[in-house]
């Protein structure tokens, strides 16, 4: 694992995203998929997952088949899971609201579910049926009418979709399911095909070509965030246990070979045993292959002076997940500024978030955390503002919005509300 001073790194990863080739790549599924439907749709299906797919959609009877290949424990994980995440996401929710003011106005706000939502829950390299509730159930809270889903049609080289993942989606109340994955589910899902109506908006995490595909159909759909490959970024003192470090370093690192794992320290000695407990514990990972060439490509081991040049660092990475093992983590928190989800203290390991916590793990990626948000009840409604001035209210600031009004040169503006003063004040003697 590369070791350096924080201040030799480069934060290049942060200003381009995708190489050129995946931008044209994902650019010209996007194209094809707009003008050809649901054939660019399969074809792409055999080109990237190596399946003939038929029908798009999942039936309900497969669904239903999908509860008998799962076992107890994980039917039982999976809904203690759902209630933790929908206990945490209804304290989110937030209600219209009506202000009644002195002169009888009234100013509000009013919230509304949007009315069909596209989840894209991850399955190239594994299947996630975390996701699945990461991305519904929020939704649901949110009480939106029409929650679709897509994922590919094959994980891992094997044909069809994980029955987990169905189960998760049974579970979470979503029955309309289509196996299509990749940049052309998200072009799908904003422009329509035969089988696919158009959503009016796209969330959800996935790889580098998802997230490009994510990107440049925002306008066409609204998008949550962009959600790319995984990013783990440790903050740690000579407190810290180097072999937990490692694990929570390699939990992020076997998702992808984009995947990013970096430890911030002030400690020699801590990066130095977590360099040689990275190196050992990889060599037992079933997905040795893609953490190696994550950890190779995106892991690094930055040393710093101090905790608060530390912190600087990590506000400029603005990384996924944070964690901070030091002795006081509290002490830390109100620093930083940029972070998706921040794991506090030896406990609070990241796989605790993925899975079941109750906060989302569909979180901002690739620096985006200086802007963005985890996904949350408020990615799936919408406000509209309400105005409604009374009498007394308008002969009361008329004249200062003819003001404004004949200051921009809008005289049409000025004379809408002239002709009321006029009649109004006139009536009112
Ligand atoms: N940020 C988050 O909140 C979050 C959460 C979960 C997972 N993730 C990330 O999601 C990603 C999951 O990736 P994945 O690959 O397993 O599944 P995926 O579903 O995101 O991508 C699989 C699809 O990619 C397409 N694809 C593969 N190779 C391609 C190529 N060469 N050209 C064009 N398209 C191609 C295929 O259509 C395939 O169906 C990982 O990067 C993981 O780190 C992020
Ligand atoms: N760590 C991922 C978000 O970057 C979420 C996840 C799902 N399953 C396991 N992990
Ligand atoms: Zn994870």
């Amino acid at each position: 694992m590369r070791m350096m001073p924080a201040s030799e790194f480069s934060l290049q990863r942060q200003v381009e995203y995708g190489s050129e080739e995946q931008n044209r790549s994902v650019k010209s599924i996007i194209e094809s998929v707009r003008l050809e439907g649901d054939a660019a749709l399969r074809r792409f299906a055999q080109q990237f997952d190596g399946v003939a797919v038929g029908e798009l959609r999942v039936s309900e009877a497969e669904i239903e088949a999908a509860y008998a290949q799962v076992d107890e424990s994980f039917l039982a994980a999976i809904r203690g899971a759902a209630a933790n995440i929908r206990r945490f996401h209804e304290k989110q929710k937030r209600t219209s609201w009506m202000d009644l003011q002195p002169d009888g106005s009234i100013l509000g706000q009013v919230m509304r579910p949007l009315k069909r939502v596209g989840l894209y829950v991850p399955g190239g390299k594994a299947a996630y049926p975390s996701s699945v509730l990461m991305n519904a159930i929020p939704a649901q809270v949110a009480g939106v009418p029409e929650i679709v889903m897509v994922t590919p049609p094959a994980t891992a080289g094997v044909e069809g979709i994980d029955p987990h993942i169905l189960v998760a989606a049974a579970e979470a109340g979503v029955r309309e399911i289509y196996r299509v994955g990749g940049a052309q589910a998200v072009a799908a899902l904003a422009y329509g095909t035969e089988s696919i109506p158009a959503a009016d908006k796209i969330v959800g995490p996935g790889n580098i070509y998802v997230a490009l595909a994510k990107r440049y159909v925002f306008g066409v759909v609204d998008i949550d965030s962009i959600a790319g490959p995984s990013e783990i970024v440790v903050l740690a003192d000579d407190t810290a246990d180097a072999a937990y470090v490692a694990a929570d370093l390699l939990s992020q690192a076997e998702h992808d070979e984009m995947a990013s794992a970096i430890l911030v320290t002030p400690s020699q000695q801590l990066a130095q045993a977590v360099a040689a407990e990275v190196a050992r514990q990889l060599e037992s990972l079933p997905k040795r292959d893609i953490a190696a060439q994550s950890i190779r490509d995106n892991g690094a081991i930055l040393t710093v002076a101090s905790l608060e040049e530390g912190v600087r660092v990590v506000n400029q990475l603005a990384p996924e997940h944070l964690e901070i093992l030091v002795a006081d983590p509290f002490q830390y928190l109100s620093a930083i500024e940029n972070a998706g989800a921040i794991f506090l203290g030896p406990y609070s390991s990241e796989p605790v978030g993925d899975y079941f916590a109750g906060p989302n793990h569909v979180l901002p990626t690739n620096g985006t955390a200086r802007f963005s948000s985890p996904l949350n009840v408020d990615h799936f409604m919408k406000k509209s503002s309400v105005i409604y001035y009374s009498k007394e209210a308008l002969l009361q600031n008329g004249e200062q919005i003819i003001a404004l009004a004949q200051h921009e040169g809008l005289e049409a503006h000025a004379r809408a509300i002239q002709i009321r003063l006029q009649k109004e004040g006139n009536a009112r003697g």
